[in-house]
């Protein structure tokens, strides 16, 4: 038994997507996707600590400002599969997670500790990781895991495994960009949320979803033009939230945006002193309360 131990804390980010199409249902079950994402300066801490005098059967994540159940939480899940794919099981793991993102909102929270658990893990034992894909096996713990391996904006296709960072160009008009995140009390369950996609039809072709990237890249703007198939589905759903979104588009001239499956929304504030307020009227005008809001920074 070894008494050497190892530690490593991580940034987790949270994630807008500032487009999203939905292309199609795969025979896999999943969908293929055209989305434009971005990194965020806020997010998640992470402690990986490994001790070599620990039982490999005691890995553990206790976490702080969330209540998220253990057997179902990213973070083992990557340190269970790290254990399987490189058969080392040797000393306890014990990951300590602090939690500023909201859980269900749409930002990526647990994809992005999953992935911090995979590259802290890569930190402790980078000999154990020379053979591994470390998105491939991101990959198999969520589909939106492996944007999250580097801090890059990039464009997200196929289920969510192809990654491409967006060129100098495109990146440096978001690098830096001030952005309101806010979100209801309540949340919604991804899964769900696609099924009811699938049920409604609710698929941008990949020919309309190249043409708004194409636009984008053609432009000077600092965003994509709108497009999210979930923003979309909302209105028959959870009409408040596009609804709220609507009004701040044409009353306030903010522009706010859905992020991923919700329900977490965005709007660049930039230059603009009372978004803030703006955005804080309208949810208290909706929902009776503000129960989540944020100013953050774009990486
Ligand atoms: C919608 C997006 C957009 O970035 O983000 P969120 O709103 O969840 O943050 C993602 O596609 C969410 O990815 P992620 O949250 O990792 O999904 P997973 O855990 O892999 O899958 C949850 C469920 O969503 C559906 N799913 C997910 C991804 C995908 N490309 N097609 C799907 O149909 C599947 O039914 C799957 O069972
Ligand atoms: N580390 C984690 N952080 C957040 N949620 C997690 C985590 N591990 C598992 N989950 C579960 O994943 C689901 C989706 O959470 P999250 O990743 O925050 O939302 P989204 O997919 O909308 O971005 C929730 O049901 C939550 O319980």
């Amino acid at each position: 038994m070894s008494s050497e131990s190892r530690s490593v804390t991580i940034a987790c980010p949270a994630k807008i997507n500032l487009t999203l199409a939905i292309l199609g249902l795969r025979e896999d079950g999943f969908h293929d996707l055209h989305s434009v994402v971005a990194q965020t300066d806020y997010g998640d801490k992470l402690d990986l600590v490994w001790s070599g005098a620990g039982d490999p059967s005691k890995d553990r994540v206790v976490v702080e400002g969330a209540l998220i159940p253990e057997e179902v939480n990213s973070v083992l899940a990557a340190i269970r599969l790290f254990r399987l794919k490189t058969g080392f099981h040797k000393g306890s793991i014990t990951a300590c997670l602090e939690k500023q993102i909201p859980v269900g909102a749409g930002l990526g929270g647990g994809s992005s500790n999953a992935a911090g658990a995979l590259k802290a893990l890569a930190k402790l034992f980078p000999d154990l990781f020379c053979e591994l894909d470390l998105s491939e096996l991101s990959s198999q713990i969520g589909s939106d895991c492996p944007l999250f391996l580097s801090d890059l904006p990039v464009l997200m296709e196929g289920r969510g495994e192809r990654i491409t960072p967006l060129a100098d160009n495109l990146a440096s008009r978001l690098r830096g960009k001030s952005v309101i995140l806010f979100k209801p009390r309540f949340s919604i369950n991804t899964a769900e949320a696609y099924r009811r996609l699938a049920a409604g039809k609710y698929y941008t072709s990949i020919g309309q979803a190249e043409a708004v990237y194409s636009d984008w890249k053609g432009s000077n703007s600092i965003l994509p033009a709108p497009l999210n198939d979930f923003e979309r589905l909302l209105g028959s759903w959870m009409p408040t939230l596009p609804l709220v979104l609507e009004r701040l588009r044409s009353i306030h001239g903010i522009d706010a945006r859905l992020s991923g499956s919700g329900s977490a929304c965005f709007a660049f504030s930039e230059g603009d002193s009372s978004a803030k307020s703006r955005v804080i009227e309208e949810m208290q005008q909706a929902w009776g309360e503000v129960n989540w809001i944020e100013e953050i920074r774009l990486k």
